[in-house]
């Protein structure tokens, strides 16, 4: 489903090149979940940028869903990122001039994937019945995220990509909101890739990675 062989990646800056990632290789199976842990600077980010096609590496490959992003036109890797990926960071995105339903078709619609039934059941498992028509600046932080991760999750894409998606949340909130991402992940029957600095979260994915000094590695037992 995504594979990364050899990725190097280093940014100019004012002092020289910073060198963020150095030689990564990762596989990750079609359905498979994998929590990406690491220090903050660590590359954590840099890394689900390329998994989606946003940056390409200065060295090596990243190949999603069969095809090398590096080899595609923009065009291209646009549309294979619609249809092949969702996607959640710490800010929302929401579309605030669409209502709450809106937001979760315009993305499957977009996609080439509307289902009516999985919308219904969508709203009504991320607490959002009965606010269908509302716009997002009416929902709380929670159910803006919420409906972020529906939204991302609304054309059941092959692979869930999530950068910290409660960062800007309070714990209780980010517990639940994360719990309920696990099990709609599962009921989408997407891969996830999530970078996340909880253990709680980290511990029933299927396998968990920790990015240090550009390299990936288990994590310390
Ligand atoms: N566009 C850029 N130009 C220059 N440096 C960058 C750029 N993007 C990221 N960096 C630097 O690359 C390093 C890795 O950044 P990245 O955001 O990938 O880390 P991270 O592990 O996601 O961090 P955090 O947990 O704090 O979000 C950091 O030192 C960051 O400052």
């Amino acid at each position: 489903m995504l594979e990364f062989q050899g990725v190097h990646k280093a940014y100019a800056t004012p002092q020289g090149p910073l060198r963020v990632l150095a030689g990564v290789d990762l596989t990750l199976a079609p359905g498979e979940s994998l929590a990406l842990m690491g220090e903050s600077g660590s590359g954590k980010s840099t890394l689900l940028h390329l998994a989606a096609g946003l940056d390409l590496p200065d060295e090596g490959e990243v190949r999603l869903a069969g095809a090398s992003l590096a080899s595609l036109g923009e065009p291209h890797r646009a549309r294979l990122r619609r249809e092949t990926l969702g996607l959640v960071f710490q800010q929302f995105h929401l579309v605030p001039s669409l209502n709450v339903i809106d937001n979760l078709r315009l993305q499957a619609r977009l996609a080439g994937r509307e289902s009516p039934g999985w919308t219904t059941h969508l709203i009504e498992r991320l607490g959002l019945a009965g606010r269908e028509r509302h716009y997002p600046e009416r929902l709380s932080g929670g159910q803006q995220q919420r409906l972020a991760i529906g939204r991302a999750l609304a054309p059941r894409p092959a692979l869930l990509l999530a950068d910290e998606p409660t960062g800007n949340l309070d714990e209780t909130t980010a517990e639940g909101v994360l719990a309920l991402m696990l099990e709609l992940v599962h009921e989408a029957g997407s891969g996830l890739l999530v970078v996340t600095h909880s253990p709680a979260v980290a511990a029933p994915l299927d396998r968990r990675l920790r990015l240090s000094h550009g390299h990936l590695a288990e994590p310390p037992p």
